[in-house]
C-alpha cells in the first residue's frame, strides 16, 4: 500500500505528541534566543572591561609622563635661572644632577646652545667641551626660542642624531644673559626610552601605547615607531571619531596599521602630549570567541540531536497510531463476522483483557441472558465449571488443543476449537468457536462401539478381544495384574447343524451360545467372539484351578440349555481349552495358541470336554 503523504502522518499524531513538538520546538528556540543573547553580553561585558583596563593605563601612563616632563620642567627652570645670575658652580651642579637618577636613564644628552645656535656644551663631549663646531640653528627647538614664540619648556618633534642614529626628542628651554637672549638649553630624551615603558604594560603582539603632541606628531610609538616617528599628519583615533581630544574611549580602526582596538586617551595639558593606549580586540576576544564557538558546535550537535530524537519519537508515534487504528478496524470486521457467523464464538481482545465479544449463538448454547453486555469475568462466572479453563484459558497466548471436546453434566458434549489471530505480528485476539457436538460425539461412540463388537453375539469382536488380552499380557508382564487365564472354547459338529437347519439357525445357535457366556461370566471377565464358531474368555485375577472349574461350569451349562431357535430348541455342545496367562514373558498370540492347542486335544479326546495346555501338547 503507498505511504499517505507526510501531512497525513502529521495528522496522525497524537495532541499529546503535537504538544510535545511545539514545546520541542519552543524550548530550542528560546535556548538558541537565550544563548546568542549571553554570549554577545559576554562579548560587551569583556569588552567593557577591557575597556576600563586601557582607560587605567591610558591614565597611569599620562602620570608618569606628567612626572616626567614636570621633573624635566622643574631642572630646567632652575638651570635657566643660574644662568641667567652666571652663578657659575650652581650651573655646574645643576648639569651634573642631570647625570643623576631619574635623569640618567631618561636623558640621552644634555646640551647648551649659546645665541647664534653653536654648541658650547655638550653632555657627550669630554669634559663638555665639544671638539668640533656644531650649529642648531635650523632646528625647530632652537628657532622656537631664538624667534621667542615660546617662553617655558618646549618639546621638540623627534630627530634622527645625525652621528647616533638614534631617534630622540628635544626638550628645550630658552636661556637669558643680561636680559638678553642667551642660548639654549637643550635635553635629548630618545625615543626607545619612552617606548621602553610601554612595553610591559601590554603583551600581545598587536596592542600599542603611544606618545603624540597635540599637533599629531608622535613622540613614541611601541609598535613600528620607524614608520611614524618622522611622519606629520596621521590623525590619531580622537580626531577620526571626532571624539574629546582630552580623554576617552572607542573601538577604532588605526590609521597607522588598520588594526582595531579597543582604544583609550588622555592629554598631559600643561606640556601638549596625548598618551593613547590600545589592545588589539582580536586578541582580546579570541580566547571568548573560541569558547564561545565551542559551545555554538556541543548546542547544534545537541539541537540537531534533540530534535532528530523528536523526529523519531513522532515516527514512531505515527506508526503506532496507524497500527492502532488498523487494529481497531481488524477487530470491527471481525466482531462483525463474529455476531454473523452460525456456531458460537467468542472474541478475547488483547488490549482490554475484560473486554470480549460473543454471538448470539453463543448466548443461546450456553444459556446466558440474551441482549445483555457481558464482560470476560461474568462470561467465566456463568458457563459450567468443565468449560472454564478450557474456554478462556487464564493466559492471553494459549489455544486449546484443537478439536477439545467438553462433556457437560447436562449431557451435552461441547467441541472448543480456539485461534490466536494476528496481524503485521500483532495480536488481534483469542477466537474461540464453540459448537455443540453432542450429537455427533454419540455417532462416533457408537460406531467405535460397532468397530469392537460382534454384531450377531453382541459379544466384543476378535480385534475388541485381542486389544484386552494384549493389555492384559502387558500389566501381568509389569506385575501390575496377578495371574490370569484364557478359554477357548469351539462348537461341536457346528457344520453339521448349519448344514441340517440352514445358516440362520445356526446364527441362532451362535447368538444363545453368546448370551450363555455372559450370563455365566463375572463382569471383569471378558468373552468375545473370536472366529466363526469360536470363543474366547479372558478371566483376570483368576488361578488355573479356578479357571478350569469355570470352563466345566460353562460346558455344563451349555449341555442343559439348549438354543431355542426357530427349527425348535437344539441342543449343542463345546470342548473347552485353557491356558494360564503367567510370569514376565507372557505373551497374547502365544496364549491364544496354547489355549487353541488345548482346544484341539480336547477334539481329539472325545469332544465335549475342557482341556487345559502343557507343553507336551502338539500344535495343529
Ligand atoms: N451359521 C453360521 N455358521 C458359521 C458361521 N461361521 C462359521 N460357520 C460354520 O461353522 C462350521 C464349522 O465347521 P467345521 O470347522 O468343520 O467344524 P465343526 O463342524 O464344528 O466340527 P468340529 O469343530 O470338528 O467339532 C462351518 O460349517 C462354517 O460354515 C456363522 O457365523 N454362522
Amino acid at each position: 500500500m503507498p505511504s499517505p503523504p507526510a501531512f497525513c502522518s502529521l495528522r496522525l499524531l497524537p495532541g499529546k505528541t503535537v504538544a510535545g513538538l511545539v514545546a520541542l520546538l519552543f524550548l530550542a528556540f528560546s535556548y538558541w534566543a537565550v544563548l546568542l543573547n549571553s554570549h554577545e553580553q559576554q562579548r560587551q561585558s569583556l569588552q567593557k572591561q577591557t575597556q576600563l583596563r586601557v582607560t587605567q593605563v591610558a591614565h597611569v601612563l599620562a602620570n608618569q609622563v606628567s612626572m616626567l616632563f614636570s621633573s624635566i620642567d622643574y631642572a630646567t627652570a632652575n638651570f635657566a635661572l643660574a644662568h641667567a645670575a652666571t652663578e657659575l658652580p650652581a650651573e655646574e651642579r645643576i648639569l651634573a644632577s642631570f647625570a643623576r637618577p631619574p635623569f640618567d636613564q631618561a636623558i640621552a644628552q644634555v646640551a647648551i646652545a649659546d645665541a647664534q645656535g653653536k654648541i658650547v656644551y655638550s653632555s657627550l663631549a669630554p669634559h663638555g667641551q665639544p671638539q668640533t663646531t656644531v650649529l642648531i640653528t635650523d632646528r625647530e627647538h632652537f628657532l622656537v626660542h631664538a624667534e621667542g614664540r615660546i617662553s617655558g619648556l618646549y618639546v621638540g618633534a623627534p630627530v634622527l642624531g645625525r652621528v647616533s642614529q638614534q631617534w630622540t626628542v628635544q626638550v628645550s628651554r630658552a636661556l637669558q644673559r643680561n636680559g638678553q637672549f642667551g642660548g639654549v638649553l637643550v635635553i635629548s630624551i630618545p625615543c626607545d626610552y619612552l617606548t621602553s615603558f610601554f612595553h610591559d604594560v601590554f603583551n600581545q603582539p598587536n596592542d600599542v601605547i603611544s606618545l603624540r603632541r597635540a599637533d599629531g606628531r608622535f613622540l613614541a610609538r611601541s609598535l613600528h615607531p620607524e614608520q611614524v616617528l618622522d611622519r606629520t599628519g596621521i590623525l590619531d583615533v580622537a580626531t577620526v571619531l571626532n571624539a574629546s581630544p582630552s580623554h576617552g574611549s572607542a573601538v577604532a580602526v588605526s590609521p597607522v596599521d588598520q588594526v582595531q582596538r579597543l582604544y583609550a586617551w588622555e592629554m598631559v595639558p600643561q606640556f601638549g602630549l596625548r598618551i593613547t593606549a590600545g589592545v588589539d580586540q582580536g586578541a582580546v576576544l579570541a580566547p571568548l570567541e573560541k569558547s564561545i564557538h565551542e559551545n555554538l558546535v556541543f548546542s547544534a550537535i545537541g539541537t540537531l540531536l534533540g530534535i532528530l530524537g523528536a523526529a523519531l519519537l513522532a515516527h514512531f508515534s505515527v506508526q503506532r497510531q496507524r497500527m492502532i487504528a488498523r487494529l481497531h478496524l481488524a477487530q470491527e470486521q471481525l466482531a462483525a463476522l463474529v455476531k454473523r457467523f452460525p456456531g458460537g464464538v467468542v472474541l478475547e481482545h488483547p488490549l482490554e483483557p475484560e473486554k470480549i465479544t460473543i454471538n448470539p449463538a453463543l448466548t443461546q448454547l450456553l444459556h446466558l441472558p440474551p441482549g445483555q453486555k457481558i464482560t470476560r469475568s461474568m462470561l467465566l462466572a456463568r458457563i459450567p465449571e468443565e468449560l472454564q479453563t478450557v474456554l478462556l484459558p487464564t493466559q492471553p497466548d494459549v489455544e486449546a488443543p484443537q478439536g477439545e471436546a467438553v462433556a457437560l453434566s447436562d449431557g451435552r458434549v461441547l467441541e472448543v476449537v480456539q485461534f490466536l489471530l494476528q496481524t503485521d505480528q500483532q495480536a488481534l485476539g483469542r477466537l474461540s468457536l464453540v459448537q455443540d457436538v453432542t450429537a455427533r460425539h454419540q455417532r462416533q461412540t457408537a460406531l467405535e462401539q460397532l468397530a469392537l463388537t460382534d454384531a450377531l453375539t453382541g459379544l466384543p469382536n476378535r480385534r475388541a478381544f485381542m486389544l484386552a488380552l494384549e493389555s492384559e499380557c502387558a500389566a501381568i508382564r509389569t506385575q501390575e495384574a496377578p495371574e490370569a487365564a484364557l478359554i477357548f472354547l469351539d462348537i461341536d459338529h457346528f457344520k453339521r447343524i448349519n448344514d441340517t437347519y440352514g445358516h440362520g439357525v445356526g446364527d441362532e445357535v451362535l447368538n444363545h451360545l453368546g448370551q450363555l457366556l455372559r450370563q455365566g461370566l463375572r463382569t471383569s471377565d471378558v468373552p468375545g467372539r473370536v472366529g466363526g464358531e469360536e470363543f474366547a474368555i479372558l478371566l483376570p485375577r483368576t488361578s488355573l484351578a479356578q479357571t478350569q472349574a469355570l470352563a466345566e461350569r460353562l460346558r455344563q451349562s451349555l449341555e442343559q440349555n439348549p438354543a431355542p431357535t426357530s427349527a425348535g430348541a437344539l441342543e449343542f455342545r463345546a470342548s473347552f481349552g485353557i491356558c494360564p496367562l503367567a510370569g514376565d514373558e507372557v505373551d497374547a498370540a502365544l496364549c491364544l495358541q496354547r489355549a487353541d492347542m488345548a482346544l484341539y486335544h480336547a477334539k481329539n479326546t472325545g469332544r465335549n470336554r475342557v482341556c487345559t495346555w502343557h507343553p507336551n501338547l502338539q500344535p495343529r
